[in-house]
């Protein structure tokens, strides 16, 4: 039998092409899911961390992007990675954000209103000031979508859960829980044994904070997320509605990143105190966020009861109960992991596949 040559199926159009911003802890998960076949019906045409960028309209092989990364030349431009997204001829062109730059999400609305559908981990833009998030519902008018199931929850079905229930004409009343899996991971587990600021680095290790963990710290994660949910609920809230109680020490709030970092034990003793102080009364502590049924809003650290359902948390667990005019009697409660790279990846990925 003699061997046929096989000519190589000419590269079919891509439905939906893509370009990734963000090559982090987030986006490198997202690159792995790319090599999946999960991802056959997708082109990745361009990724970029700070400070590079590599473009490719025929497409990027995600396994390939750091090293690309890394031997591409300083400098970075989002032009190209549109333009490349508008040469791939596909169905669908995304944006994917999986950086925290407060510049980056500043421009959502702008591709929106460009045609490009944006799917993003950062949460700046909608969960920021008031008119960031109206900038974003008159850019989604023309029918561009945005995928935000990664800013809440790491994709926990809460976004979609509240437009669900939305639709169907019900209305959120009051919404409370744990909604930062880095807190959640750190409360769950200080006893007092070890000091807070050795779990924070371990937190920092396993991809669960923010690129600054002050971040986290200083409740305006935690804040934003409830921005995002109320702002989906219907509440037109100001980011300055929130009453924001911060675990970062006066003294570590004006400095870099770096000097943070290296002065994380002096989060141990006020710590060391409050921990002392829950156990003193019978309680433990939970970062908490709570929007209450007038509009009031307040996420901070409090003592709960043994008997409080996030007093049972374990994990990076998130937990998220909404009290609804049709959930009345006990509240909807939607709870799981809510921090790490992996399902934050799939959240991602989940709202690419879904356009
Ligand atoms: N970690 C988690 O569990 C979750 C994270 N998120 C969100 O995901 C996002 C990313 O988090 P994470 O991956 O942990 O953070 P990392 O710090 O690990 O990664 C951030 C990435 O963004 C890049 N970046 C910064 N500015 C720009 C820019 N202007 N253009 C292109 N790339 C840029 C950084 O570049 P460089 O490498 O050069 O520094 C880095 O690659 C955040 O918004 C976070 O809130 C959401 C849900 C869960
Ligand atoms: N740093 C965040 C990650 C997800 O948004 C958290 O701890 O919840």
């Amino acid at each position: 039998m003699s061997a046929v040559a096989i000519a190589p199926l000419a590269e079919p159009v891509p439905r939906t092409a893509i370009v990734l911003l963000g090559t982090g802890v987030v986006g490198r998960a997202l690159l792995t899911l790319l090599g999946t076949p999960a991802a056959r019906s997708l082109r990745l045409v361009g990724a970029a961390n700070s400070r590079r960028q590599h473009v490719l309209a025929d497409g990027v092989t995600p396994g390939e992007v750091a090293e690309r990364l890394a031997k591409a030349r300083e400098g970075r431009d989002n032009l190209p990675l549109l333009a490349a997204l508008d040469a791939a001829s596909a169905t669908r062109k995304v944006v994917v954000d999986a950086t925290a730059c407060a510049i980056e999400a500043s421009r959502h609305a702008e591709w929106l209103a460009a045609g490009y559908h944006v799917v993003t981990a950062n949460k700046a833009l909608a969960g920021g000031h008031l008119s960031g998030w109206r900038a974003l519902q008159s850019a989604t008018a023309g029918g561009a979508v945005y995928g935000d199931a990664a800013t809440v929850g790491a994709g926990l079905p809460v976004l979609s859960t509240l437009r669900r229930l939305r639709h169907c004409g019900d209305s959120l009343l009051t919404l409370e829980g744990v909604f930062s899996g880095s807190l959640s991971w750190l409360f769950n587990q200080y006893d007092g044994s070890r000091p807070f600021s050795s779990l924070l680095r371990d937190a920092r290790r396993l991809g669960f904070t923010e690129p600054d963990p002050r971040s986290d710290l200083s409740g305006e994660d935690v804040a934003r997320k409830l921005l995002i949910i109320a702002r989906n609920a219907g509440f037109a809230l100001g980011s300055d509605e929130v009453e924001v109680e911060s675990l970062v020490p006066e003294a570590l709030r004006g400095v870099d990143t770096k000097a943070f970092l290296d002065r994380l034990d002096e989060l141990d003793e006020p710590l060391r105190e409050r921990h002392a102080q829950a156990r003193a009364n019978g309680k433990v502590l939970r970062y908490l966020a709570r929007l209450n049924q007038r509009g009031r809003a307040r996420v901070g650290l409090v003592e709960v009861g043994h008997d409080h359902p996030a007093s049972r948390l374990s994990g990076t667990d998130n937990q998220f109960a909404l009290t609804t005019t049709r959930y009345h009697a006990t509240p909807l409660v939607i709870q799981g992991p809510g921090a790490g790279p992996e399902i934050t990846a799939q959240a991602l990925l989940g709202d690419v596949l879904a356009l």
